[in-house]
């Protein structure tokens, strides 16, 4: 068997190329546009209409019927059908809850690559894994990241119990705040639709399973031929990200344009549907395919915490968002047979995950 090596401890070996293996055909390759940055008038270079929006929470502390939280919502569900991703400002998570994750997990990255590599494994369903790429065995180019996984399957596993001591507590403080945020604004989401809340709460499925990936981008020698994370939608219902906000890299597919994500500044959320809430919504609201370039002198980390249903869940669109105007463009599936194909569909080229489910 093929001996796996993740590519920092290449990059860490003094890489000077990108290896054939890394190099992405042309058509995959990113532009390289230039810089973008932010200053307190907001981002220079990016024009207004393609920054993400950006939410500012506060006013979820109001009560239910509050004007503000009501208009908060319904903006949010325009950014929904436009965007498919927004940034959350003021979302009540206290900025050192973060800070603590992003200091243990570098302090996990930078350990020898056998102590990392003590965690490896590249199934999806191991409470707690490091590994590289997407499925290196397999695929035709791999990304040029290294992640180190948390799974929470209810009932089942619970990686961030098991979570290697170096970050341990600053993942499951993390983690138990995140997942809270993350219902408020799934509920919010299908209250955005106009749904009452006892149906939302009977009829919507519920986001109980968990997965946690902890992005590590290392330096690039020439990031315009590879990709830290070639173009995908997320799978499952909704997806927050901590961005990295120094060293930018992710892009977003709107509307045929590849757009850069700013983050607002260390706090911010990036927040984005998957592919899931696109199915509910019978396509109302977006899963939208995004990406991460490389960068040639820094290093980059993310963390991406995924919900979803169970794996048992048949997943369909919401038959009140259904009539004989708005015929079913999704059928029904369950969440395991969608997550097998992802496995699958994700090593061939230009197969978006939803087609699995497309009528
Ligand atoms: O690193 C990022 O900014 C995005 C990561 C991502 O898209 C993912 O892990 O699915
Ligand atoms: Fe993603």
């Amino acid at each position: 068997m093929e001996t796996i090596v993740g590519i920092k401890q290449l990059v860490d070996e003094g890489l000077r190329e990108v290896p054939p293996l890394y190099i992405r055909p042309p058509d995959e390759r990113p532009t390289i546009t230039g810089s973008f940055s932010m200053s307190t008038e907001g981002i220079d270079g990016l024009p207004q209409h393609l920054c993400i929006p950006i939410f500012d929470l506060s006013p979820l502390s109001y009560d239910e019927e509050h004007p503000a939280r009501e208009h908060l919502i319904r903006d949010l569900g325009r950014a929904c059908e436009e965007w498919g991703f927004f940034q959350v400002i003021n979302h009540g998570i206290n900025s050192s809850v973060i800070q603590n994750l992003r200091r243990a997990a570098a302090k996990f990255f930078e350990q020898p690559a056998e102590e990392r590599m003590r965690l490896h494994s590249q199934s999806f369903r191991a409470p707690v894994s490091y590994s590289t790429s997407f499925n290196p065995s397999m695929e035709r180019v791999r990304e040029w990241r290294d992640t180190l996984f948390f799974n929470r399957f209810p009932g089942f596993c619970d990686g961030f119990k098991e979570a290697p001591a170096i970050c341990r507590k600053e993942v499951q403080d993390y983690i138990n705040e995140v997942e809270k945020l993350a219902r408020t604004l799934y509920k919010m989401i299908f209250q955005s639709l106009g749904l009452e809340n006892k149906y939302i709460n009977t009829d919507v499925p519920d986001i109980p399973r968990t997965l946690m990936g902890i992005n590590y981008y290392p330096p690039c020698p020439n990031p315009s031929l590879t990709l830290g994370l070639g173009s995908h939608s997320d799978v499952s219902c909704l997806t927050v990200l901590h961005p990295d906000s120094e060293v930018l890299g992710l892009e977003i597919n709107h509307k045929g344009t590849w757009v850069p994500v700013l983050p607002v500044d260390a706090s911010a959320f990036v927040i984005n549907l998957a592919d899931q809430v696109e199915i509910l919504t019978n396509g109302k609201y977006r899963s939208i395919e995004h990406r991460v370039l490389t960068n040639g002198e820094k290093a980059r980390m993310s963390i991406a915490c995924f919900f979803g249903p169970l794996e048992e869940t048949v997943v369909a669109p919401l038959p009140v968002l259904i009539d004989g105007n708005n015929p079913p463009k999704y059928r029904a599936t369950l969440f395991k047979d969608y997550n097998r194909n992802f496995a699958s569909s994700r090593l061939q080229p230009n197969r978006g995950t939803l087609d699995f489910a497309r009528i």
